[in-house]
């Protein structure tokens, strides 16, 4: 068997005290594999590779087959493994997928705790992100890329997401708006019980939105695809935001044939490579990727992503559901908002945001656009609740 087996020292064990060590250590899905221990960083983390593949003994078919799928687990383990580890370098505390296996390893005297024990997630943004990798891969299952491909040929084309805030923007003077579609949430639970998707999108146009967002995740916000299809095919002419929780290409090009526009990407989540990627992917099908960050760390990172043109600021924390608009304008302070007026990049205000003096903090900071759900998707009349928002009907405005 090959590959690296990652595991943690107690503190009972210094570093000093490990040298290269031949031992054998014991595997999630293994009983003990001989081992060669090293150390790879500076912090606790040690790099066990084991040192010699078993031989094989002579097997029946039975034991090949279940063989064959250990190393098969054993790989999705690795895999995963990586992908934490890669992520947690770049600050990215969010876990793909609950840790398998028991968490604690004897080797000799040492104890060793594998790396993302446990099988609870730590906060709800984890949550929302291990049962979406289920989903996803299920979908996929379902439905490969390669099956998508003539729902893909057959979608409604594209509409220039980043140039309709643009032009709200010029038009009103005021930050584009992208109204949000959302019947519910962790952090505010139903936020409106007759909820017509379509009916409330129309309103929207009406008020005077420049873009609309659609919820599609169904356990935590009780969206559906079938609410951005609809509306889509509803004769609403703004361009639409699939507002998901991705994790995996295919869900970009799952969004495209049910007539997204746009998609989100969350930095809190994804870890740099992965934003690169999609967002060429987003280029390639004439989509915009709106990179959503909340810290500091968050926003250098993103910043230094090329490719990037649109960026959310959330004022809320996702892993607390903290909301503080002041973080709009704390992430627009100094270098990091020279940064984003040389490069261009249109950023967005989003959540919590809910009268014309929070619009007009946010626009002092810097945004050139706002993402808002809550306040306007709760009003009777969403192209009303638009008007209270701005102070004023933006639906008309034209700047002389
Ligand atoms: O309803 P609010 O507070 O106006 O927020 C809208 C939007 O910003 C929020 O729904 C949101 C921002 N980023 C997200 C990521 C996932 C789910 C939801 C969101």
């Amino acid at each position: 068997m090959e590959g690296l087996v990652y595991a943690r020292m107690t503190p009972r064990v210094s570093f000093q005290a490990v040298p290269s060590l031949n031992y054998r250590l014991c595997h999630p899905f293994k009983r003990s594999i001989p081992a060669t221990v090293m150390v790879v960083g500076r912090g606790r983390t040690l790099s066990v590779r084991p040192i010699r593949a078993q031989q094989p003994e002579t097997k029946d078919g039975a034991a090949e087959k279940e063989e064959a799928a250990d190393v098969l687990k054993v790989k999705e383990w690795e895999v995963g493994m990586l992908q934490d580890e890669v992520a947690a370098s770049q600050g990215i505390s969010i876990r793909r997928r609950p840790q398998t296996g028991s968490p604690v390893h004897y080797v000799g005297p040492f104890e060793f705790r594998l790396q993302n024990e446990g099988n609870t997630p730590s906060n709800i943004l984890e949550e929302i992100i291990w049962h979406k990798d289920k989903e996803v891969s299920e979908l996929k299952e379902r439905r490969p890329l390669y099956a998508l491909k003539k729902a893909l040929d057959d979608a409604p084309p594209t509409r220039d997401f980043i140039g309709a805030l643009k032009a709200a923007h010029q038009r009103t003077g005021l930050p584009g708006l992208i109204a949000e579609v959302k019947k519910a949430s962790p952090s505010r639970g139903i936020l409106r019980e007759n909820f017509d998707p379509v009916e409330i999108a129309k309103g929207y146009e009406k008020g005077g939105a420049a873009c609309i967002s659609v919820l599609t995740d169904k356990k935590y916000f009780q969206g559906s695809f079938e609410n951005l299809e609809a509306i889509r095919g509803a004769g609403v002419k703004c361009p639409l935001l699939c507002k998901e929780f991705i994790l995996d290409a295919w869900q970009i090009y799952y969004a495209r044939t049910k007539g997204a526009d746009a998609i989100l990407l969350i930095a809190a989540v994804l870890p740099n490579l992965d934003i690169r990627y999609m967002t060429k992917i987003c280029m390639m099908l004439g989509m915009a990727a709106l990179v959503e960050v909340h810290d500091e760390r968050e926003m250098d990172r993103v910043l230094g992503i090329e490719g990037v043109e649109l960026i959310g600021i959330n004022n809320r924390n996702l892993e607390t559901f903290e909301v503080d608009i002041g973080n709009t304008k704390k992430l627009l302070e100094g270098d990091r908002g020279q940064r984003i007026r040389e490069k261009g990049i249109i950023v967005v205000g989003e959540s919590g945001l809910f009268t014309p003096d929070d619009i007009n903090y946010v626009q002092e900071a810097g945004v050139k656009a706002v993402l808002v759900g809550e306040s306007i998707v709760k009003q009777d009349d969403p192209a009303k609740g638009i008007t209270g928002l701005f102070g004023r009907d933006i639906s008309f405005v034209t700047l002389t």
